[in-house]
């Protein structure tokens, strides 16, 4: 795994113990305020040691508090990215990159050019920080980051400070250092849209401890963490390929399961993408609709049903080899007498998925 999370910390009234593994790409820390995303970073950084445990990045061991080890934070080969760029407002853009190079001792602009293309952010080299939008601002402190050429990335909150049209103009250059680069992140966030466009892998953490850690789409059609994801976000992400563009405007996709419909995505055939579904937007039906304006209607098979306190409950459909969650009443899942193992039919407006809850740049083993 590469990497390897197993750290307790007290800090006054509360208690960190996590323990996780992650495999390559991005890792998303996800959980409500307060349940510990910050402190663990800050662990796995070596801003706070650990009362005890263990941490490991690619098969090194970075702190160990039984064998008295804990490499000092500037030799981890750690990038952080906060929040806030913290760019050095007297520095332009191009030194501001090389900034965290020089401090390693590394040369090269051909490493630079890559980043700044990588990033898009060439146009920009000669500004002063004052001069950029907080989205260009944030773009230079990931190359930054990226250019002291770390083994890990640790983004807490990277977009947090940013309204929606800036946190969308940086989502696809995050998709291309995902796909282009292969370097391990470890991003906190409590956006469920963010994380389910960016993570391979996700570790929910809740007072302190983990709630559950695995694959993205694992974690994100699991019935059981709706209540952490919040009932209005919740959603499954399903792996789909571009199969062509049509003339009236809409994108056909393959799934594992049949085909979807969606308004125009800007990619090519044969692309790889993930398409978020929320829950809400997903009607369960036992026959297969006619005359309905919804284009969507793919067989699936109810695998669970987990009741909430009102009168809602939370479905998890089987559809080809992928899981969705539908959020619909009781008195629906009554009246059609759902139950694990019915056969029903999932259906799903196109205009339900927006552009912003389509991922690209998926690696192949992703
Ligand atoms: N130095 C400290 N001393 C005592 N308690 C602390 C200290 N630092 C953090 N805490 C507490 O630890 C808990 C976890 O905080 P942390 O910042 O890790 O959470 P978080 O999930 O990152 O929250 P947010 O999303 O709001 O940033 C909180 O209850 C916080 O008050």
């Amino acid at each position: 795994m590469t990497l390897s999370v197993d750290v307790r910390k007290r800090q006054g009234a509360f208690q960190l113990d996590v323990a996780f593994e992650a495999p390559d790409g991005v890792t998303a820390l996800f959980g409500r305020s307060g349940s510990g995303k910050t402190s663990l970073v800050n662990a796995v950084a070596g801003l706070a040691a650990p009362d005890n445990g263990r941490v490991a990045v690619q098969g090194e061991t970075l702190f160990d508090a039984r064998a008295g080890h804990s490499v000092p934070v500037h030799a981890r080969r750690i990038g952080y990215v906060f929040q806030e760029a913290r760019l050095f407002p007297h520095l332009d853009v191009r030194r501001n990159l090389l900034y965290g190079r020089r401090a390693r001792g590394l040369s090269g602009e051909g490493a630079l050019d890559h980043v700044a293309e990588l990033l898009g952010i060439a146009p920009l080299l000669a500004r002063r920080p004052g001069a950029l939008s907080g989205g260009e601002a944030q773009r230079v402190a990931i190359g930054r980051a990226l250019l002291s050429e770390p083994r890990l990335l640790l983004m807490d909150e990277p977009l947090a400070a940013l309204d929606a049209p800036r946190k969308n103009e940086i989502l696809p250059y995050l998709e291309r250092l995902r796909a282009e680069t292969g370097l391990p992140i470890l991003y906190v966030s409590h956006n469920l849209s963010e994380v389910a466009r960016l993570a391979t892998h996700i570790v929910v953490l809740e007072e302190g401890r983990v709630l559950k850690s695995g694959s993205a789409e694992a974690l994100l059609s699991d019935p059981s963490l709706v209540h952490v994801m919040g009932l209005r976000e919740a959603g499954a992400v399903l792996t789909a390929e571009v199969a062509g563009h049509e003339a009236d405007g809409l994108t056909e996709l393959r799934i594992s399961g049949g085909r979807l419909y969606l308004p125009r995505i800007d990619a090519a055939e044969g692309a790889r993408l993930r398409v978020r579904i929320l829950a809400q937007d997903v009607i369960v039906a036992t026959e297969r609709p006619e005359n309905i304006s919804a284009l969507n209607v793919l067989p699936a098979t109810v695998r669970a049903i987990r009741r909430g306190e009102g009168p809602g409950v939370i479905a998890q459909l089987q559809v080809g080899e992928d899981a969705i969650l539908a959020r619909i009443t009781q008195r629906s899942a009554e009246t059609l007498a759902l139950s694990e193992g019915t056969a029903c039919f999932a259906v799903m407006k196109s205009v339900a998925v927006s552009p912003t809850d389509v991922s690209q740049g998926l690696r192949r083993e992703a």
